[in-house]
């Protein structure tokens, strides 16, 4: 029996990928929620090849698989939250007839993580007056996605206006707890910033959902001396799955658990599905998450 609270989902990210459609394109929609069932993961989250809530829910309960979220780009200072709910009260329905838990939201006004700049040197930053439009907006978001039974949760990332600890803060610090709660991606906090810990300890009570994304130190240095953009980045093999890179998911999980945190944390690494095996790495995932932290040998 499973007496954690915590549900372990891996993200079709592995398989194919969002920001690079044409990657992995491939593999099937039955391909990756077979390969999930095979290294024992609960779930997944929704990527952009996912088929009508129907079609989907079909083949879910064919694998007794759950779906923990999916991802919102929210334009809120470029367009305005007007011109955003609409898109996201829709992206909530499927949402709920697919019986989601969260609804991930990342702001894009500005965002460079899917062009040629460079990641490390030229984000957005945002100026006082989209501060407060973004977190005001935010926080309606927050208001509509509970309607739908859902937990709206802000997905700190590279090369985006909210992207270092000091920036999640200051979201933090503007949003509504009873309406946003923070999504914690250990790989863009560590790419970015370099301590993971800081910034989990610090919202702990805010923390939603979870990105148990693994870096490898080498490539990001090189990546980040090269000045490589985020795509190229994830191309060079700057992410990978837990237990294959430089991250300690010992102290995080050990701080989530001491804080009784309960929801998903979903393996996300985002690669060239052609150079990693999106199974071979599910199961390096599955295989670290049970020997090093449910089970671990006390010595
Ligand atoms: O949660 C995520 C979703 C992806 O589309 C994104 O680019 C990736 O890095 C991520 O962390
Ligand atoms: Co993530």
């Amino acid at each position: 029996m499973n007496e954690q609270p915590i549900r372990w989902g891996i993200a079709p990210i592995g398989w194919r990928n969002d920001d690079m459609p044409e990657i992995g394109a491939g593999n099937t929609l039955s391909h990756l929620l077979s390969d999930i069932v095979v290294a024992g993961f609960e779930g997944t989250e929704v990527g952009g090849f996912f088929p009508d809530a129907q079609a989907l829910n079909k083949e879910l309960a064919l694998r007794n698989l759950r779906i923990a979220g999916q991802w919102f780009s929210s334009y809120i200072i470029r367009d305005g939250i007007e011109l955003v709910i609409e898109p996201f009260r829709k992206q909530c329905q499927y949402l709920k007839e697919v019986k989601a838990d969260v609804i991930v939201v990342s702001e894009q006004t500005g965002s460079i993580q899917g062009t040629e700049q460079n990641v490390f040197a030229e984000k957005p930053n945002f100026n006082e007056a989209e501060w407060e439009q973004l977190c005001a907006g935010l926080n309606e978001l927050g208001a509509v996605a509970k309607e739908y039974g859902l937990r709206l949760v802000y997905h700190h990332h590279m090369g985006t206006g909210v992207q270092t600890a000091e920036e999640v803060d200051r979201l933090m610090d503007g949003t509504d707890p009873a309406q946003v709660a923070l999504l914690y991606d250990t790989g863009h906090i560590f790419v970015s910033d370099g301590d993971y810990m800081m910034l989990l300890r610090k919202h702990i009570g805010r923390i939603g959902h979870v990105h148990f994304k693994d870096a490898r130190r080498a490539v990001l240095d090189d990546c980040r001396e090269s000045g490589k953009s985020f795509m190229q980045s994830f191309l060079s093999g700057m992410f990978t799955v837990p237990g294959d890179g430089c991250i300690d998911f010992r102290e995080v999980y050990d701080l989530l658990l001491e804080h009784g945190y309960y929801g998903w944390i979903v393996i996300e690494a985002e690669q060239d599905p052609d150079v990693a095996h999106p199974l071979e790495y599910a199961l390096i995932a599955r295989r670290y998450i049970d020997g090093q932290l449910l089970n671990r040998l006390q010595v």
